[in-house]
């Protein structure tokens, strides 16, 4: 089981996504993330996942806890997915080997170039609200071949830190 950050940068209309080009869901829009490392809480890693893709400081009080997200495989769990919200960063986002950032109007988030799933719970996240949900994938490996076939989604969900 991978457990892993996702981050959205919200400023003002705006939300900072990236083109990801490489990975799981390369090709594909979504929020600065990825797998969380030995020793390191789920903030310092969304901290550090912003950092190392598109090279924006946040500090660590500033990421608001906005979903959790549990994406199976074929009946198992495959990745739990920890999403953040903030509105405080400090720089200039920039392109890197793993991610080109772009700020786009949060009405016109690219939801036909992102993963099936995020047309669900990202609305609500980037309205402010929380969200826990199950999202079922089946037929295929790696996951972002596999067909997206059912879920579960909860609003105004609450989180242990
Ligand atoms: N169904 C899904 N919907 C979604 O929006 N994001 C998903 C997703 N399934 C996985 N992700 C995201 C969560 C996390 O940020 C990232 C994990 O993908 P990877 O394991 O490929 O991570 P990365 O290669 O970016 O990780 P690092 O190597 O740790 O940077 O993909």
């Amino acid at each position: 089981m991978i457990e892993a950050t996702l981050c959205f940068v919200v400023d003002g209309d705006d939300v900072l996504l990236i083109e990801k080009r490489r990975g799981l869901g390369e090709g594909w829009y979504n929020g600065p993330g990825g797998k969380l490392e030995d020793g390191e809480t789920l903030r310092e890693c969304a901290a550090r996942e912003v950092r190392e893709e598109v090279g924006l400081r946040i500090p660590l009080e500033a990421l608001e806890q906005a979903g959790e997200l549990t994406f199976t495989l074929d009946g198992e769990v495959h990745t739990v997915c920890h999403v953040f919200r903030t509105e405080t960063y400090d720089g200039e986002p920039v392109a890197t080997e793993e991610a080109h950032p772009e700020w786009v109007p949060i009405e016109d988030v690219p939801y036909d170039r992102m993963w099936d799933d995020d047309r669900l719970w990202l609305p609500a996240v980037l309205e402010g609200d929380t969200v826990e949900g199950t999202f079922a994938f089946e037929g295929g490996r790696p996951l972002d071949d596999a067909e997206f076939v059912d879920y579960d989604l909860e609003r105004g969900a609450s989180f242990e830190e």
